[in-house]
């Protein structure tokens, strides 16, 4: 049972042909949520005054606010049904848009040279720095390119006012989903009570003050955006919700911001995490180091750009550090019917995780699990991807930015790797205690120029 569902029934899943066949099933494809989470919710809101802010800076004319709040389920949150396979659309609709353009990439680059500048600056001295932050920076600015077309210095102070918000809603993430689960065991009049907000605002002011603040900026994105909206032309995917929010009424001004939302939280400390893994893993390993330095050198073009078709052994590399630290498992799904999967009966309203980390760390599928081995996936001078390397998740409800972050991946590390040699003092590769994610313990690393 999970300590934090407000289901009775729980499964891990550890085995990768069950969690195939179970994540591909619409009925098993659904997140947590019940009428009562979804009232207090709302009440939660109304209380921190956030549909108060909408109206103000959106105005009665604009559509969203025509189509009310919604149901305050953004695209990570909710059921697996038409509104969220429109999310799913717009988003491979907009990547492609903006790859066919080369967008993406040219946002990744910039983001990773203002990284590599900072690591220079900062973490070139004896004693390093834990990059950790300066990863969030980066990997929060390429998905401001995604869901807003443009990028943002790292200190400006709309985007640390962003990173903020995003690292104190992490922060808050136990307190949060433990008072949403409180919902949904106790009566409704129990949470819409004044004194029993109050109290939890006491718990959580500094979350909700910056959860005010991220709305604010998000409707300011939302009128600036309709200045020069053109249905025909959207040009990132907050142009694609507003556009599907005149047809699909469903799509309130609070599920576009919980949208925009889910997908900071899903694309920074993810991401950032694996990135940290990296540094650690090779600056233990200056030997490895090396092989993909030579690699990724003669790879590049006329452009000095690097060709990931001609570098697979840092490819392997990289594929490897990701089973070897997996930084997530699956996020909790919800049984919406009684079903059977692979002989096995599944209640309705059941939740279920997949231990992603256990698919990755199973000898029989990876012999010797726990050794960090670089040409794992390096095959007689080729690249060879491994489908078990689960750290997407699979199925319906997989992560939607996984090209996004594979491809930020390989930019950032290589990029690293061509610009510094990286060492540490510390040898731990201890995981800090976290309730979400895996995180190194110990993540100071020398990034020392290369000449
Ligand atoms: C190393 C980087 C990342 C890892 C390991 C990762 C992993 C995951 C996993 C395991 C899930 C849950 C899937 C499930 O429950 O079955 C997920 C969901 C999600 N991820 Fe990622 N992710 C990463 C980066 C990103 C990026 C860069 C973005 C955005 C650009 C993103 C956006 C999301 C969203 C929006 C969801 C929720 C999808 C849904 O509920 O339908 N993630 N991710």
């Amino acid at each position: 049972m999970f300590p934090f569902s407000s289901y009775s029934n729980g499964y891990i899943l550890t085995d990768f042909k069950m969690i195939k066949e179970a994540f591909s099933q619409k009925e098993l494809s659904n997140r947590e949520g019940s009428e009562k989470q979804s009232q207090e919710i709302a009440s939660d809101r109304a209380f921190i005054g956030l549909d108060k802010k909408a109206h103000e800076i959106l105005g009665p004319d604009d559509q969203l606010i025509k189509n009310g709040p919604g149901n305050f389920i953004g695209i990570g949150d909710g059921p697996y049904d038409a509104v969220h396979k429109s999310f799913r659309q717009m988003w491979f609709d907009t990547s492609k848009r903006l790859t066919g353009k080369n967008r993406m990439i040219e946002i990744m680059q910039q983001s990773s040279s203002s990284v590599n500048e900072i690591l220079l600056r900062e973490g070139s001295k004896e004693s390093g720095m834990d990059p950790k932050r300066v990863f969030m920076n980066g990997t929060m600015n390429v998905i401001t390119g995604f869901a807003f077309g443009n990028t943002m210095e790292f200190d400006d102070p709309v985007f640390k006012e962003i990173a903020n918000a995003v690292t104190t809603i992490f922060k808050f993430f136990s307190v949060s989903i433990l008072k949403r689960t409180i919902a949904g065991k106790v009566p409704s009049w129990v949470t819409r009570n004044f004194v029993y907000q109050r109290i939890w605002h006491s718990f959580l002011k500094e979350r909700n003050e910056v959860v005010l603040k991220f709305h604010e900026f998000l409707h300011k994105q939302i009128v600036n955006h309709r200045i020069d909206l053109d249905k025909n032309n959207p040009r990132d995917y907050l142009d694609m919700l507003l556009i599907a929010a005149e047809k699909e009424k469903r799509l309130g001004y609070d599920v576009v911001v919980a949208t925009v939302l889910g997908i900071y939280l899903g694309a920074s400390d993810t991401l950032a995490n694996q990135l940290s893994w990296f540094c650690v893993t090779l600056a233990d390993h200056p030997e490895v180091q090396e092989k993909m330095y030579e690699e990724i050198i003669a790879s590049l073009d006329n452009e000095n750009e690097i060709k990931k078709e001609n570098c697979p052994f840092t490819r392997s590399v990289l594929l490897e550090c990701q089973r070897w630290n997996p930084v997530v498992d699956s996020l909790l799904h919800r049984a919406s019917e009684d079903i059977v999967v692979d002989g096995v009966f599944i209640e309705k309203g059941s939740t279920l995780q997949a231990s992603l980390t256990a698919v990755m760390h199973n000898p029989a599928n990876f012999p010797e699990p726990e050794k960090f081995i670089p040409d794992r996936f390096y095959k007689n001078g080729e690249f060879v991807n491994d489908v078990k390397v689960v750290s997407f998740s699979i199925g319906l409800r997989n992560c939607i930015g996984k090209q996004i972050a594979i491809d930020e991946y390989f930019i950032f590390t290589t990029n690293i790797i061509r610009d510094f040699r990286l060492s540490r003092k510390s040898k731990s590769m201890k995981i800090a205690n976290h309730r979400f994610l895996r995180i190194p313990e110990e993540g100071h690393v020398r990034f020392e120029k290369r000449n």
